[in-house]
């Protein structure tokens, strides 16, 4: 498409190995200004990998990796990114102004020391030392560190374990800021509803090949599977057992059912419980889609 500005970084035919382990094998992945991306993947799908290479802390076996059309790494690209990996190996002695100060120091425009404890919720916590913090209060102190520089390029490779529910949506809303701002976002996550509420576009890996790329939108279009719902009285565990369904529970009076292909399980269900009422049929949410695509047995439904 002609309109379409050139990605702030990408991965293009991208191959990298850990002595015989291969992390990633051929992956093309674009990240755009103003969208988060989330790159979704079970344990060891290779989602660290991506972002080290990004960063410039690991090097390709093959294939091209640029950021801001360059090699990453140099100073000139690390000013311009943010990130909060999962190892942070952060200086447990310094109090969270000083380390702010520290990292800030480092950017050409960076961001006030008042609008990071905003934007990451550090109120109260600018004078105590890192390491006497809570798990979830370093998580924010790292969001902090990463989002000070007013980096066009950030990377959050599971930002919110460890986050209670409050915090987690503040930093959505601080991720949703900084991109209506033009930065183009990584995200890596396990939680698929973090993925849905946030992304513009969802890359699934899986044993270091990209399944699918695309809108959550059409992720969700890619697995033809459908959540079917309707109070009824017939046994779970038979309906369970009909073609067509993969899981039918009982929700109180309702009974759960995922199925694919949905139609024929409706007729049947509408023929064998004349009394059945409230049937709701709706399309798989992304976590569905997600363990369609990854899940070996599911993968040629989908
Ligand atoms: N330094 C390393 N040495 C050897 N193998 C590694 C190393 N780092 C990663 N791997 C292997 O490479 C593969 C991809 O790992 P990676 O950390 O990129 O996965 P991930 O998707 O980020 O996983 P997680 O969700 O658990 O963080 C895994 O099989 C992992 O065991």
């Amino acid at each position: 498409m002609a309109d379409t500005p050139p990605p702030l970084a990408r991965l293009e035919g991208v191959r990298k190995r850990y002595g015989d382990t291969p992390a990633l094998d051929g992956i093309d992945l674009s990240l755009h200004a103003g969208q988060v991306t989330a790159l979704l993947g079970a344990n060891g799908a290779g989602k660290s990998t991506a972002v080290g290479l990004l960063l410039g802390l690991l090097s390709a076996d093959a294939g091209d990796v640029s950021v801001f059309g360059q090699a990453p790494g140099s100073a000139a690209v690390r000013r311009q990114c943010g990130a909060m990996l999962q190892s942070a190996g952060i200086p447990e002695r310094l109090r969270v102004r000083e380390l702010l100060e520290l990292v800030r120091a480092g950017y050409p425009r960076p961001r006030s020391i008042v609008d990071c404890v905003a934007l990451a919720g550090l109120d109260g916590l600018l004078e105590r030392r890192y390491g006497r913090l809570s798990g979830g209060q370093q998580r924010r102190v790292q969001f902090a560190l990463a989002i000070c520089g007013r980096p066009r390029l950030l990377f959050l490779d599971e930002p919110t374990t460890g986050l209670d529910i409050e915090a987690r949506q503040g930093l959505w809303s601080a991720v949703r800021e900084l991109v209506a701002d033009g930065s183009a976002v990584l995200l890596t996550t396990h939680y698929l509803e973090e993925a849905e509420a946030l992304s513009d576009r969802v890359a699934v890996l899986d044993a270091g090949r990209m399944l699918a790329q695309g809108s959550v939108g059409e992720i969700r279009a890619r697995v033809s599977l459908r959540r079917i719902r309707c109070v009824s009285s017939l046994p779970a565990g038979a309906v369970a057992q009909w073609p067509g369904v993969r899981e039918a529970v009982r929700e109180g009076d309702a009974l759960s059912i995922a199925a694919e292909p949905a139609e024929p399980v409706v007729r049947r269900l509408l023929e064998a419980d004349p009394a059945l009422r409230d049937l709701e049929i709706r399309r798989a949410g992304l976590a569905d889609a997600f363990l369609a695509l990854t899940r070996p047995a599911l993968q040629e439904a989908a």
